[in-house]
């Protein structure tokens, strides 16, 4: 029986895992330790209620009241605020995902990692603020990372046993979001809630917003540098409106071998909980003659920035990936929050980029947590500025 803990279990991510879960519950495969959530206080308690949870754990302390109320007579512990979040981490587990959205996510994971748990990443906002420090924990405690983003899950998958060394290019695919065919004035105008629509995945509102801006993309790419250990230069993106092929890997010898999906996380999500085995899943059947033909297109960086913005990252590194990624949230909220326009969010990002590194240079890779804490705070404060 393997012991499972879900943070971010409330979420898009979170709740297909647990959906996942409830399919075998009853075969005795899974203990569920720990649940973790934020506002969602109902659903939280719903899934601890019927997985038998040891623990559930809200991010905000307002809401322990709530939340014991919910659980009361069931038998699950009840916590709330970051630092039982890191309590829940600290709990054994033999794996545990991690489905926070944001920067948010990186100390939960960090905590898994450390404690020896196979770390099921869907937060990629980690690997782009702190890869090498996620990479050593993983190390120093004999354990790994399991990709879980589609498009990494897809790379790992068609990778199987060959070597990196062969491995010419990668190439992940990017439906091109909300605005994928909008004409280019028009985007200035584009609200929250046409940002908000995905042509071809069901996710969360901010992960999908910055689907339609591609800064989604850009994280990626980092994401793919730092979690396969990819020269820049080897990675690519390529515009497939069908969201049917996920990544493409091309070898030394001609060779490219593609990964192809429905888009259901449930695939990448159940692929890493049942690695290395693979297990039936409820994903539907490809049906290639029905869908016709599969459409490709170069991206268009006047129309997503965010992509050479994300080349650029790479290019300077150090703390560049968690200023990036800080930028991007900040900028995300004050266009949810009705502050800046839709296009607005990349020239924030760039000069929250510009400005903390005429300030301090982008030092060298993370060594600790707090340090990248830290420069998430100060770029979180110019990008608001
Ligand atoms: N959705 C998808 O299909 C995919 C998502 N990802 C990545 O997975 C992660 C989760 O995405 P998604 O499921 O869409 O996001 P959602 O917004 O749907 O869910 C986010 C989860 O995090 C919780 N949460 C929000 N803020 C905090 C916080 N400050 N501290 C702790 N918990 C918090 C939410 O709780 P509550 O809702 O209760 O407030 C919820 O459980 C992101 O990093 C995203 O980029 C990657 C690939 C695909
Ligand atoms: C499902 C998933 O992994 C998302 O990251 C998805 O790729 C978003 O779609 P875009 O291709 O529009 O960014
Ligand atoms: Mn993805």
């Amino acid at each position: 029986m393997r012991r499972i803990s879900i943070f971010g279990a409330t979420g898009s991510v979170g709740a297909n895992c647990v959906d996942l879960i409830r399919r075998e519950q009853g075969s005795g495969a899974y203990r569920v330790v720990a649940l973790t959530g934020g506002r969602n206080i109902a659903r939280l308690a719903e899934m601890a209620r019927d997985l038998q949870a040891e623990i559930a754990v809200t991010a905000y302390p307002d809401l322990l009241d709530d939340l014991r109320a919910a659980l009361a007579g069931s038998g699950t512990e009840a916590a709330a605020g970051p630092e039982a979040l890191i309590a829940a981490a600290q709990r054994p587990a033999d794996w545990v995902l991690s489905a926070i959205v944001g920067s948010a996510g990186l100390a939960p994971g960090l905590t898994a990692l450390q404690g020896g748990s196979i770390l099921a990443l869907a937060n990629k906002e980690s690997l782009v603020c702190a890869g090498p420090l996620l990479r050593r924990a993983a190390d120093a405690a004999g354990t790994r990372i399991l990709p879980v983003d589609s498009e990494h899950s897809a790379v790992f998958q068609a990778l199987g046993n060959d070597s990196l060394d062969s491995v010419k290019t990668v190439t992940i695919t990017a439906s091109g979001g909300a605005f994928r065919d909008w004409p280019l004035e028009r985007l200035a105008a584009a609200t929250v809630a046409e940002a908000s629509t995905h042509p071809n995945w069901a996710m969360g509102q901010r992960i999908t917003i910055d689907s339609a801006s591609m800064f989604n993309k850009a994280m990626e790419v980092i994401e793919a540098k730092e979690f396969f250990g990819l020269r820049p230069d080897q990675i690519r993106v390529v515009v497939h409106p069908e969201s049917i092929i996920h990544a493409m890997v091309s070898h030394i010898d001609g060779g490219t071998i593609a990964h192809l999906g429905a888009p259901d996380m449930r695939h990448a999500i159940g692929y890493a909980l049942h690695w290395p085995q693979r297990g039936a899943l409820p994903v539907a059947d490809l049906d290639l003659a029905a869908l016709g033909r599969l459409t490709f297109r170069e991206p268009d960086e006047i129309r997503w920035p965010a992509l050479r913005l994300a080349r650029e990252v790479m290019q300077a590194g150090g703390m560049a990936g968690a200023v990036f990624n800080a930028a991007k949230e900040q900028a995300l909220d004050d266009f949810i929050a009705g502050r800046i326009a839709f296009t607005e969010m990349s020239p924030r990002v760039e000069n929250t980029l510009s400005a903390l590194s005429a300030q301090a240079g982008f030092a060298a890779d993370p060594d600790d947590l707090q340090t990248v804490l830290e420069w998430d705070q100060a770029a979180r404060q110019e990008a608001a500025a």
